[in-house]
């Protein structure tokens, strides 16, 4: 699996000529010991007991070196110092003087993301390093042409595309491709990844969403669907760019062509050259149609006009990028939480079972329980742990943390999910209730309801005007692989008891190693 890969590249990038010709002479520095005392945000620097859990900070190394050493569980690392600060921020010294400020803090998440929106934009780090792979697609633009995107992107996420979406889509992989792989794993007492397999489901959908293109990624025979393939690579090495040593180094080699950047290339062009003829033959098929009947959004760009066919292109790599890895990540944590709280799963069949006879759409939108649950299991394990931003200009965060223009700010979502201060003593619980009440009376008495929180507590789908435009999409996907799954099988961990499995962050949230498991028929089940 890719994810084993990333330690290898950041040993190599340590290994090569370029970083000890960058970095011997800053050891020298480190090693004659010439070093400061990290200076924090304002009220943070005030506590001595807080300021000695903070990494020390070297004259150019900045922290490099504790980076380096953390680096396999940057996240776990980075949300254990910020929830160690009275404010919930703390100010990293990376390499060569560049500081970038990480928070956990409700209020400077709302500035960033809701009131102070216009100051803290994508920015240059971010789109320059993943420029080759998402050009000026929604992910990595900002301004006008973000805008124009949003708007066009957004009638692919009303009410009737999203009906379509979950009858006809999501249903027929469930119906088609998953159910039966789970029954044959049952019958044959095979252990399979089931994270692999809820990715390849998940890759599956979001290409007929974006492309009206069927990859058939989730078979039995589990393909190395040439597509798919080269999009793993190209995110997973697009992705290890924001962990080189210096962005120079990655520049070098993407110049000379060489090493992760020569693959990078090679992968990249053949997602494009792959793209570029189903644009083909998209047009063509909509040239002989006399309506737009397509529900893919390759269909509704080409149609607006308004985009030529790179632009194009970058929109709908985007859009795979964004729906791919996030709801199996989510699936993936929460089949394992829900394998360690039975009473949570009988309280989800319940709710299945009792489900309307409405349509499939109605029925899951009625999901609550499960619903709960859900943000329950993403609030410890959310698919983007950590997301970052770029200020425009100097400005203040809430707590008082100064940012100087140009310099970088991540917002902790999975920090923020195991803060005591937002959720209470028993934050390490995974416990839907904290999420539902009783209806007190009314028709409804006795039903639960969802008690939403604020999305700068819970930034999870991110807030404000970049909010997660498939929020809602996701969340019918995941009820309903919940719905068919449980219904008829048992998800069973094939692991010693108390192995826990290893979090790991890139781009998205990953089980290191896959999630192996068993699949088990419940007792007088008949089909999906
Ligand atoms: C559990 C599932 C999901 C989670 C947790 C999630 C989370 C997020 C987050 C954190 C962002 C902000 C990323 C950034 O700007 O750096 C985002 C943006 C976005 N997401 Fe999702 N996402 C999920 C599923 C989906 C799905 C299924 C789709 C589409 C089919 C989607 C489409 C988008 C798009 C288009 C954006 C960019 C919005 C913009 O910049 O205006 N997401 N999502």
């Amino acid at each position: 699996m890719a994810l084993s890969n990333k330690s290898t590249m950041i040993e190599l990038e340590l290994s090569s000529p370029l970083f000890f010709f960058c970095l011997v002479p800053l050891l020298f520095l480190f090693f004659i010991n010439c070093r400061t005392s990290p200076k924090t945000n304002r009220s943070s620097s005030s506590s001595n007991k807080l300021t000695t859990k903070l990494p020390t900070s070297y004259p150019l190394l900045g922290s490099f070196l504790t980076i380096v050493k953390n680096r396999d569980r940057s996240v776990q690392w980075t949300s254990d110092l910020v929830r160690s600060t009275p404010t919930s921020t703390f100010i990293l010294h990376r390499a060569f003087g560049q500081r970038s400020v990480i928070t956990a803090n409700p209020a400077n998440v709302q500035h960033i993301l809701k009131t102070h929106f216009h100051i803290y934009q994508k920015g240059d780090i971010f789109r320059t390093t993943l420029k080759d792979l998402l050009g000026d697609g929604i992910f990595n633009t900002d301004g006008d042409n973000w805008k124009f995107q949003r708007q066009v992107s957004s009638h692919e996420f009303n009410t009737k595309s999203l009906r379509k979406f979950i009858e006809t889509v999501v249903d027929a992989e469930l119906s088609n491709r998953l159910i039966p792989i789970l029954a044959t794993a049952a019958a044959s007492k095979t252990v399979l990844d089931f994270q692999d397999i809820l990715q390849r489901f998940a890759f599956d959908n979001i290409c007929k969403i974006a492309f009206g293109y069927d990859p058939a990624y989730l078979l039995p025979s589990l393909p190395d669907t040439e597509f798919a393939v080269a999009f793993e690579e190209a995110v997973r090495l697009s992705s290890q760019r924001f962990i080189s040593v210096a962005p120079l180094v990655w520049k070098i080699k993407r110049v000379l062509n060489i090493g992760s950047e020569k693959k990078l290339a090679e992968a990249i062009s053949h997602i494009r050259e792959f793209a570029e003829q189903i644009i083909k033959e998209k047009k063509q098929e909509l040239s002989e149609k006399l309506s737009l009947d397509s529900v893919d959004l390759l269909s509704r760009f080409l149609s607006s006009g308004q985009f030529d066919d790179d632009l194009v292109t970058d929109i709908v790599i985007s859009f795979l990028l964004a729906g791919r890895d996030t709801t199996s990540a989510a699936l993936t944590w929460f089949f394992w939480l829900l394998s360690g709280n039975r009473d949570v799963e009988t309280d989800i069949l319940e709710e299945i079972r009792e489900m309307s006879e409405g349509t499939v759409y109605d029925e899951v939108k009625d999901m609550v329980y499960t619903h709960a649950s859900l943000c329950e299991s993403m609030r410890l394990y959310p698919p983007v742990p950590i997301d970052g931003k770029q200020a425009e200009s100097d400005d203040v965060l809430p707590d008082g943390t100064a940012l100087k223009k140009g310099m970088r700010v991540s917002y902790h979502p999975y920090a923020m999910g195991r803060l005591e201060k937002l959720w209470g003593k028993d934050w390490a619980q995974f416990r839907p209730g904290r999420w539902l009440e009783k209806n007190p009376a009314g028709a409804a008495a006795g039903k639960w309801s969802f008690v939403a929180r604020d999305s700068y507590t819970y930034p999870v789908f991110q807030a404000g005007p970049r909010i997660c435009l498939g929020k809602e999409m996701a969340f019918l996907q995941m009820k309903r692989v919940v719905a068919g799954v449980l219904r008829r099988f048992r998800v069973i961990p094939a692991v010693d008891d108390g192995v826990e499995p290893v979090f790991v962050a890139y781009l998205t949230s990953k089980m290191k190693g896959g999630f192996p498991v068993r699949i088990e028929e419940r007792a007088g089940r008949g089909g999906a």
